[in-house]
């Protein structure tokens, strides 16, 4: 179900990496920059097993270590929960790679 802007205003501040556009009905959007392509497969692989269990799916563009993420529901004409427990999962999953590539090698 849509979220109504009540619903969506406090959730919006639990994510402070992601921009909220009006357009489509309501979406979020943010950049993930990774240390190098690798990296940035790599999330994207976590994140598609993700998604895909969830039957809620991102749209995103990749250009080396760069990915830019749309998180919307089309079924829904907006933002639903799925989206932000989809963005919550992606934050997840790159502050955990983010925190691996500071570690030494083994
Ligand atoms: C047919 C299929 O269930 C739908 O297209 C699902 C799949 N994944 C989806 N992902 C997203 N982000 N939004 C949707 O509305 C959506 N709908």
């Amino acid at each position: 179900m849509k979220l109504t802007s009540t619903q969506l205003t406090p959730l919006l501040q639990t994510l402070p990496d992601w921009r909220f556009d009006a357009e489509r009905g309501g979406l979020i959007a943010r950049e993930f920059k990774f240390q190098n392509f690798a990296q940035a497969f790599g999330f994207m692989a976590q994140i598609a097993v993700i998604a895909e269990s969830r039957n809620h799916h991102p749209e995103w563009f990749n250009v080396y270590n760069r990915v830019q993420v749309t998180l919307t529901t089309h079924d829904a004409g907006g933002l639903t929960m799925k989206d932000v427990e989809l963005a919550r999962a992606m934050d997840r999953v790159a502050a955990a790679l983010a925190q691996q590539a500071q570690e030494p090698t083994p």
